[in-house]
């Protein structure tokens, strides 16, 4: 097993200590799951269901007061710094604001070379070949390292993101709402690069979103959140069109398009 969520509960603002006492609601109670190596799985759930918050907790971000994340066999929060540094160099993310998730004064070349300056120790030129073939990879050119994020477009800077993400080569990415502020088409193209680059470097997804239609369109398996806590685990992701819980309901009713009579036609087809 790749990663085991066991049991994570978490209230922002609260020390351990605090917490038997505190007054407010956790964003995250008692959130279990699984993900096997090369599995993408699909975190479901309406604005505030506490999807990102669990997705900071899995990369090492936000420690939880209670539970664990067991990755690669080590409990995340609980190993000595030198096994968490080799756990983080496995565990990649892609935020939803392409824009802001990079230094607007640093060149392609800077932003993809980052996490191989922390990790690798490459020669000048080894690294800039690994980040042309990095580029290519996800559909831009060689040459495009010397621009600056003002000279890409929104579904271009996501693929310098996501090549950012795989240059160590990681287990598993989490992708938080990667593709929800890209157009159709972008979402479309960046999700298929997705799939390919899943398949290619054996890479496991956590894949956050409230589009259902995207995270079905990538994922294995789906859970939905509501409330801090997982309402929904379909280990095949068939399973959730059978699921009677309100929350997946409404997810797949936001999905509909408008007209009644193209709903069924929709439904049978993503
Ligand atoms: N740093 C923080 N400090 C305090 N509260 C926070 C913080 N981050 C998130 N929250 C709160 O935790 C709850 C869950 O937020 P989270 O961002 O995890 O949900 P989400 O399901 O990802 O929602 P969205 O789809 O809108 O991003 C929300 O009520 C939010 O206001």
């Amino acid at each position: 097993m790749l990663l085991q969520v066991k049991e994570v509960t978490h209230t922002y603002g609260e020390t351990r200590l605090q917490w038997r006492s505190s007054k407010r609601a956790p964003v995250l109670s008692g959130v279990s799951l699984a993900l096997e190596e090369g599995e993408c799985l699909g975190l479901l759930g309406t604005s505030g269901a506490g999807k990102s918050t669990l997705g900071k907790v899995i990369l090492g971000l936000e420690k939880p007061q209670a539970g664990q994340i067991v990755f690669q066999g080590h409990d995340l929060y609980q190993s000595d710094r030198a096994t968490r540094r080799s756990l983080r160099r496995d565990l990649q993310v892609v935020f939803q604001d392409c824009y802001s998730s990079v230094n607007p004064r640093a060149t392609a070349e800077q932003i993809i070379g980052e996490p191989l300056e922390n990790y690798e120790r490459l020669s000048v030129q080894e690294q800039k070949r690994t980040i042309g073939g990095l580029l290519e990879r996800v559909g831009l050119k060689p040459d495009d390292m010397l621009k600056y994020p003002n000279q890409f477009s929104g579904g271009q800077l996501q693929r310098i993101n996501i090549a950012r993400a795989i240059a160590l080569k990681p287990k598993l990415i989490v992708l938080d709402e990667s593709v929800s502020s890209l157009d159709m088409v972008n979402q479309t193209h960046i999700l298929s690069l997705l799939s390919e680059l899943r398949a290619d470097f054996g890479l496991s997804y956590v894949f956050i979103t409230h589009d259902i239609k995207a995270a079905y369109s990538i994922s294995d398996k789906l859970a939905v959140m509501e409330h801090g806590q997982v309402v929904e685990m379909c280990d095949d992701k068939d399973q959730v069109f059978a699921s009677t819980h309100q929350a997946v309901k409404k997810l797949l009713a936001a999905m509909l398009p408008e007209h009644p009579r193209y709903r069924s036609r929709s439904l049978g087809s993503i």
